[in-house]
C-alpha cells in the first residue's frame, strides 16, 4: 500500500518525496517549499490545459471516423482537406518562422553523429550509453557481421587472428579513406610519431598525412605515442598504439585500437523504452538520471566469470600544437520526458486526482539537471548551461505550446534562465508532422532538434484513419507515400526554420540490432537525406553508425537540399489503405502471426518483468528492436484488420494462443519467465496483449500505455499477494 503525505494542497507519494527532499533537492539552491508550492501552482495552471488537449485529440478523433464512415475508403482530396481545415486538424501555416534558440551545446550544433538511445530504468546500459561517446571499431567490427563469418573468419570462442586480419584490414582502409597519407596507405605504416609538433608516419619512407591539419594531437611520447588523435568532420578519432598488448604485439605500427568518437548525443529515455508505471518505478527512472546529471551513477554486475564494476568515463586529453586538449568523455545526455497522455498516482491532487505523468517529469528531471547546470558532479553534461528534453508525443502546435507553458514555469521553479530548458519536439503523430512549422514556431527560442522515423508515426497514421479501411502490410509502409512525404517534409521545415544551423535534424531507429551489416550498407541515407543525426538502438551500432558521418559532410547536404527540397502536405495525406484487401491466404496469415509475435513478446516482458525494450525475434528468426512504439504499430494494425474484417475476433485469439507458446519456447532459458501457455486466461501478458488488440479500437491515439500500465499493476500487485 502506497503511503502519502500531505504537501500544500497536494498528496505526495512517500517514496517520491523523500527522494526528492534527501537526494534532489540538496545543493540545488532550491528549497523544499518553493519547490512544493511551485509543482502546486503548476499543476493547478497547467493540468485543466492538458486534460483540454486531451479531449481535443479525442474530439478530433471522433470527427475523422465520422467523415470515414460516411466517405469509406480512399477520400476525394480536395474535400478531405478541406474537412481537415475545417476541424482545425489542418492549422493555418502563418508567416515564416526563424528559430532563434541559443546556448546550445557543439555536439548539437556542429558536431553530426550517431544519437543512441538508452532506457534510463537500466543503469548498466546508461552508463555505457553516456560512455558510448567513444567506441572501440575493432570490436564493432569483430564482434557483428560487417566482418562476414567465412573462410577462417569465424567467431570463435578465443580470439580469431584470421578475423581479426580482416577486421584491422578495415580499419586501415577507414583510415586511408578519412585520413589519407600524402603516399601510400596506413596498411604500410610501421610507426607514427610526432615531430616538431607534426605527425610522421613511417610508410616506406617518412610521411605525413595528406591533409595536416586531421591531426589534432598526442598521448604518451612523442617518439613512442600511446594515441594519435584525428579530427574529420568534426568527429575525432584516436589511434591507439600498444606493442605489449595482445593485439599491438602482431601490428606492424603497433596499433591495439581505432576508437571512434561515436555517440555525440544520447536520449536518456524515460518513455517508449521503460516500463514505469508508480511511484517506486519512477523514483528509480529520477535517481538513475540523479547520477548521471551529478556523474556518481555506478553498477556493479557479473559478465561470465568477472564481476564488473560500470562507472562514467573521464574525458579524454591530449597533447596539442597549443597545448593540453580534451575531448568529453561522455556523451551530451538529453532527457526524454513522457507525452502529454499519461497521469500518475505518484502526486494527486486535494481532491484526490492524479496528476499529469508530463508535469511530474517536466518538473523533476529539470530540477536534476540543474545539478549538472550547478556544476555539482564529477562531470558537467551541458558546457553551455542547458537543459536538453525530448518532448514525445505531441499533436499540434497547441500542444507544443502547452509543453513551452510547462518549461517556462520550470523553469522559475527551479530558478534558471528563461530559455534554459531545450526542446526536441519528436515529430511522431501525424499533426505534427502536418503542422510542423507552426509546432516549431511555438519553441522558437527554445527547439533544438526535430526528428523523423518514428514508429509511432505509423501507430498513429494507422490509428487517425482507422475506419477508412484495411490498411496496407505494416512491411509495405516503408514504401508508403505519406511516409517518403513526411521524412522530407520535416527536413524542409528544419532547413526553411535554420534549424539545421542551430541543432539536429534527426533521422530514425535503426531496429534491427543485431543486422548491422545490412545497417552498415542502408543508414548512410538517413544523412543523404538531410539529417545530421539518427538513432542507433546500442554502443556498437553508435560506433559503426559514425563512420557514415566521416563518409558525408551533412552541412553540406542540407544546404544543397534548401533549394531542392519541397513540403509534401498533400502526399502526406495519402492514407495507406489497401485498394485489393484480398491478401493470398498465406500472406494474410503471416501478417497477423508476424504481428502477434511482436506482440507478446515485447508484452510478456513489460508486464510481467518490467522491461520496456527489447531484442524479440520475428517469424524469419530475424532479432527486432520492440518498444512501445512498434507495439502501436502492431496492435493498431490487427485492430484495423480486424475492424475491416480481414480477420475475426476468434482468429485473432487462436493465432495469439499458437504464438504465445512460440515466444514461451523462445524464453525457456529464462528462469524469471511465466509461460502463457496453456492456461492464457490466468496470464496477465497474454491477457495484455489480446486486450490491445481487441480494444484497439479505443485506445485514445491508439496508444498501448494505458493497458500495459493497468497490467503491469494488476501483475505487480498479485505478485506482492503471493509473497
Ligand atoms: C521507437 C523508439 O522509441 S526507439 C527508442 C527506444 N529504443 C531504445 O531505447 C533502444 C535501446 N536499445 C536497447 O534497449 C537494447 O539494445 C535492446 C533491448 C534493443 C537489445 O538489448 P540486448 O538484447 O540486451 O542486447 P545485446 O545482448 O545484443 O547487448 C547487450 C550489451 O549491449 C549494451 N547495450 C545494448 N543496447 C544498449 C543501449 N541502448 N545503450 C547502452 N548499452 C546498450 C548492454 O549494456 C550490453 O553490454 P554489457 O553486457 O557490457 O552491459
Ligand atoms: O519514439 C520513437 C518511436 O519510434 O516512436
Ligand atoms: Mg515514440
Amino acid at each position: 500500500m502506497s503511503t502519502y503525505r500531505k504537501q500544500g494542497k497536494l498528496e505526495v507519494n512517500e517514496l517520491l518525496y523523500q527522494f526528492i527532499e534527501q537526494e534532489v533537492l540538496p545543493g540545488t539552491k532550491v528549497d523544499s517549499t518553493t519547490f512544493w508550492k511551485g509543482a502546486e501552482d503548476i499543476i493547478s495552471e497547467l493540468q485543466p490545459g492538458t486534460e483540454a488537449a486531451l479531449e481535443i485529440r479525442e474530439e478530433i478523433q471522433k470527427k475523422l471516423d465520422s467523415w470515414h464512415r460516411e466517405n469509406p475508403g480512399t477520400p476525394d482530396p480536395e474535400k478531405y482537406h478541406s474537412y481537415l481545415k475545417d476541424i482545425g486538424y489542418l492549422e493555418p501555416e502563418g508567416e515564416d518562422v526563424t528559430v532563434t534558440t541559443s546556448n546550445l551545446d557543439k555536439e548539437v550544433t556542429e558536431q553530426a553523429g550517431p544519437q543512441l538511445v538508452v532506457p534510463v530504468n537500466n543503469a548498466r546500459y546508461a552508463i555505457n550509453a553516456a560512455n558510448a561517446r567513444w567506441g572501440s571499431l575493432y570490436d564493432a567490427l569483430y564482434g557483428t557481421d560487417v566482418i562476414p563469418e567465412k573462410d577462417g573468419a569465424e567467431k570463435t570462442g578465443a580470439y580469431n587472428p584470421k578475423r581479426g586480419e580482416k577486421v584491422i584490414a578495415y580499419a586501415r582502409e577507414f583510415l586511408d579513406e578519412h585520413f589519407p597519407l600524402e603516399e601510400g596507405s596506413h596498411k604500410d605504416v610501421s610507426s607514427y610519431q610526432i615531430k616538431n609538433g607534426s605527425l610522421t608516419i613511417e610508410a616506406a619512407g617518412m610521411k605525413t598525412l595528406k591533409n595536416p591539419a586531421a591531426f589534432l594531437g598526442h598521448r604518451g611520447k612523442e617518439e613512442d605515442p600511446e594515441a594519435v588523435i584525428l579530427i574529420n568532420n568534426s568527429l575525432h578519432v584516436e589511434i591507439q598504439i600498444d606493442r605489449t598488448h595482445p593485439i599491438g604485439k602482431t601490428d606492424k605500427a603497433g596499433i591495439k585500437d581505432v576508437m571512434l568518437e561515436a555517440a555525440t548525443t544520447t536520449i536518456v529515455d524515460a518513455e517508449d523504452s521503460v516500463a514505469a508505471v508508480d511511484a517506486e518505478d519512477k523514483v528509480g527512472v529520477y535517481r538513475n538520471w540523479l547520477g548521471l546529471m551529478k556523474g556518481d551513477l555506478s553498477t556493479t554486475f557479473k559478465k561470465g566469470a568477472e564481476e564488473v564494476k560500470r562507472t562514467l568515463s573521464e574525458d579524454r586529453t591530449y597533447t596539442g600544437k597549443n597545448g593540453e586538449g580534451r575531448i568529453s568523455g561522455r556523451s551530451l545526455l538529453l532527457m526524454r520526458n513522457v507525452g502529454h497522455l499519461m497521469t500518475t498516482d505518484m502526486i494527486k491532487t486535494a481532491d484526490g486526482k492524479e496528476i499529469p505523468e508530463g508535469i511530474a517529469d517536466a518538473l523533476i528531471t529539470s530540477l536534476i539537471a540543474k545539478h549538472d547546470l550547478l556544476k555539482n558532479g564529477r562531470f558537467q553534461n551541458s558546457k553551455t548551461g542547458s537543459i536538453y528534453i525530448v518532448k514525445p508525443k505531441m499533436h499540434g502546435s497547441q500542444e507544443v505550446k502547452l509543453t513551452n507553458a510547462l518549461m517556462t514555469r520550470v523553469e522559475e521553479v527551479i530558478g534558471v534562465p528563461k530559455n534554459t530548458i531545450k526542446i526536441g519536439v519528436m515529430d511522431e503523430e501525424r499533426r505534427t508532422s502536418l503542422n510542423l512549422k507552426q509546432c516549431i514556431r511555438e519553441v522558437k527560442e527554445r527547439v533544438f532538434f526535430i526528428n523523423t522515423g518514428f514508429l509511432d508515426r505509423t501507430g498513429d497514421e494507422i490509428h487517425t484513419s482507422f475506419l477508412g479501411g484495411a490498411m496496407i502490410r505494416k512491411g509495405d509502409m516503408k514504401q508508403s507515400v505519406w511516409l517518403s512525404a513526411y521524412e522530407e517534409s520535416n527536413v524542409y521545415q528544419g532547413l526553411h526554420t535554420a534549424l539545421y544551423k542551430r541543432g539536429q535534424i534527426g533521422k530514425g531507429m535503426w531496429p534491427m540490432p543485431d543486422e548491422m551489416k545490412q545497417m552498415m550498407e542502408q543508414k548512410s541515407g538517413h544523412l543523404l537525406a538531410g539529417g545530421n543525426t539518427a538513432w542507433v538502438p546500442s554502443p556498437t551500432a553508435a560506433a559503426l553508425h559514425a563512420m557514415h558521418y566521416h563518409q558525408i559532410d551533412t552541412k553540406q547536404v542540407q544546404t544543397g537540399k534548401l533549394q531542392t527540397l519541397h513540403p509534401r502536405a498533400e502526399d502526406m495525406l495519402q492514407i495507406p489503405l489497401e485498394a485489393d484487401p484480398s491478401w493470398e491466404e498465406q500472406d494474410r496469415r503471416h501478417e497477423l502471426e508476424n504481428n502477434a509475435q511482436g506482440i507478446l513478446g515485447y508484452v510478456v516482458r513489460w508486464v510481467e518483468q518490467g522491461v520496456g525494450c527489447s531484442k524479440v525475434p520475428d517469424l524469419n528468426n530475424v532479432h527486432l528492436m520492440e518498444d512501445r512504439a512498434t507495439l502501436r504499430i502492431a496492435s493498431q494494425h490487427m485492430a484495423n484488420w480486424l475492424e475491416h474484417g480481414i480477420c475475426s475476433k476468434e482468429e485473432i485469439r487462436s493465432t495469439m494462443e499458437k504464438m504465445a507458446r512460440l515466444v514461451d519456447k523462445q524464453n525457456e532459458g529464462d528462469p524469471d519467465y511465466l509461460p502463457m501457455a496453456p492456461d492464457f486466461d490466468h496470464s496477465t501478458a497474454f491477457q495484455a496483449a489480446l486486450e490491445l488488440v481487441l480494444e484497439g479500437k479505443h485506445q485514445p491515439s491508439g496508444y498501448t500505455e494505458p493497458i500495459l500500465h493497468r497490467r503491469r499493476r494488476e501483475f505487480k500487485a498479485k505478485q506482492l499477494q503471493h509473497q
